[in-house]
């Protein structure tokens, strides 16, 4: 059963052990040694600016500044603009992924029983002066030379020899992030490897002998991904909601369907369908968000069943829902992480306020609620809330922050943040970027520099760029996937805030003009209020209809 969930969303290839670590306080990295081509791509900022911190030792943006290098009074973030042109965006050779290449490596992987070898850009620091390509071509990391990050290894199994290695050697996988159809990992994995769902994690008993709750000391595999451990600290209030996610998802949508049903309702009154009411649906279903090519699509159906017919509002929602689910079934796809890696690089990208800090929290939380162990970067420096945020969010997630001072390069920390990450053997690691559309020329600039740095250390890096996209914007999330994608080699979406919005119709015309894939949904601003995306239930609840 919980294969199951595992499957249905998330896709691991997880072919090495990396939970077998035990537990470490690690101290401060002083100052890793940075190649001198990359430590200029990162001027103005000194690579000791951005420090690891602790996650079970809270540090204040002040203690992070005294650590990594305070923001003199008076320093104030850089100035802006310059002016847009993203037309001109569109080669920046951040090609994303496609599926096919995801399901080759997959494929690759699958083959390959061998242990996944270290990325031939994994370098260590030598400190001395050395280019992009000693880089490239560095025979495999130091530990050694690179600094091991601060923090506790929270919840990770090591004790006493015994259990040791499972969780490690294991693919753990929550729901929306699945073992891939590995035949070779699914036998022996499966029992050990799948944790019981949530409510049996209080139960597990510890080494000691009571039943202290360790969640995080297993792979656990809650519904969905897994809702780790209780969340103790202040933050979003989540609310206790009695009911099923589909009815969570109808709830939220609610606004979107209703008006949308209500106005087909009205126009079928008594008529028939003809070509003035066809034209009318077409009119309506896009002013719902729905874009052309899927009102078109439901007008022809329609039209081919029932021209010259009664129709009912009942009829046009069944045909709404049909055509609807097949514009949104190509998209609707698991995140795939590809564990080889150590650790897979996930930036999240997306316009400042369309839920990208809560998002990267969300999904922390699944991952390490799974068992996986999770670095988050704050490359969004530009906002002191936005670091601020992310490390409590790091904190509650029992996951390992790297934060810097506000103004600070961000690429520079996206860097170091790689190199700690692989440097405590993080299984992911998920960095928060800027979103500032208002400078396209300066954010196109950041986001640029973050994937060349990225990709010094491991030239498939970043390996998932996750953009975040507000559902209450309507149409200018379309833009937004537009531009983003020419900048950042967007390659797959999270559509946020479909709680309460009337315009959830809007992911409708995303899928059907992009195509990208949609790995989740976000209905609230709860740890847990982040689910899989599932066409057929958007669909249906879109269209005012049960699952
Ligand atoms: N209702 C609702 N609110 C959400 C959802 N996701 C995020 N939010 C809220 O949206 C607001 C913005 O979210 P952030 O995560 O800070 O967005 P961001 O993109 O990181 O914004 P910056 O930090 O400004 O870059 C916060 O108040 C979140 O709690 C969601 O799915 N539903």
């Amino acid at each position: 059963m919980a294969l199951g969930f595992i499957k249905k969303v998330f896709t691991f290839r997880h072919d090495q052990p990396g939970f077998d670590q035990a537990p470490e306080v690690v101290t401060p990295v002083p100052e890793a040694p940075t190649p001198a081509a990359v430590q200029s791509e990162l001027e103005p900022h000194s690579r000791e600016e951005h420090l690891p911190v602790a996650t079970s030792d809270p540090v204040l943006p002040e203690e992070m500044d005294t650590a990594g290098g305070q923001v003199a009074d008076g320093e104030e973030d850089e100035t802006p603009p310059i002016l847009p042109d993203v037309g001109e965006m569109t080669e920046l050779g951040l090609i994303p992924l496609s599926l096919l290449e995801a399901e080759a490596l997959a494929d690759k992987t699958e083959d390959d029983a061998s242990p996944p070898s270290v990325p031939s850009g994994h370098l260590p620091h030598k400190g001395g002066d050395w280019s992009e390509d000693d880089a490239v071509l560095a025979p495999e990391a130091t530990p050694d030379l690179i600094s091991p990050p601060v923090g506790e290894l929270s919840a990770r199994p090591t004790e006493g020899g015994d259990l040791a290695p499972e969780p490690a050697a294991t693919p753990i996988l929550p729901k929306g992030f699945a073992p891939e159809d590995d035949a070779s990992l699914a036998p022996e994995a499966t029992p050990d490897l799948i944790s019981p769902p949530v409510g049996e994690m209080s139960a597990r008993p510890t080494e000691g002998g009571d039943l202290a709750p360790e969640p995080a000391a297993s792979p656990i595999l809650p519904k969905g991904f897994a809702t780790g451990p209780a969340v103790t600290e202040p933050g979003p209030i989540v609310p206790q909601l009695k009911l099923n996610w589909f009815q969570r998802l109808r709830a939220g949508l609610a606004r979107t369907s209703s008006q949308l049903t209500g106005q087909i309702a009205a126009l079928f009154t008594k008529r028939k369908l003809d070509d003035q009411t066809l034209q009318d649906l077409e009119d309506l279903l896009i002013q719902a968000d729905l874009g052309v090519e899927t009102a078109m699509r439901i007008t022809d159906t329609l039209a081919s069943e029932r021209y010259g017919k009664d129709v009912t509002g009942e009829d046009v929602s069944r045909i709404m829902a049909a055509e609807i689910t097949k514009v949104l079934k190509p998209v609707a796809k698991p995140l795939q992480l590809d564990l080889s890696h150590k650790p897979h690089v996930i930036l999240v990208v997306g316009v400042n306020g369309t839920g990208k800090t809560t998002t990267i929290g969300k999904l922390a939380s699944k991952l390490s609620g799974a068992g996986l162990k999770v670095t988050i970067a704050a490359g969004d420096t530009f906002r002191a809330a936005a670091i601020e945020q992310l490390k409590i969010w790091a904190d509650r997630t029992k996951s390992e922050f790297v934060g810097t001072k506000i103004g600070a390069d961000a690429a520079g920390l996206a860097f170091d943040a790689f190199q700690q990450a692989k440097a405590s053997k993080s299984d992911v690691l998920i960095i928060d970027t800027a979103g500032r559309l208002q400078n396209k020329t300066e954010l196109m600039a950041e986001l640029e520099k973050i994937v060349r740095v990225l990709g010094k250390l491991d030239p498939e890096a970043p390996h998932t760029v996750l953009q975040t996209l507000d559902a209450t914007t309507g149409q200018n999330a379309l833009n937004q996937v537009e531009i983003f994608r020419n900048i950042a080699g967007v390659n797959g979406l999270i559509m946020t805030k479909l709680d309460g919005t009337a315009r959830g119709g809007i992911l409708v015309a995303i899928s059907a003009k992009h195509k990208l894939p949609v790995y989740f949904i976000g209905v609230g601003e709860g740890v847990d209020d982040l689910e899989p995306f599932e066409a057929e239930d958007f669909a249906h609840a879109i269209a005012g209809l049960g699952q």
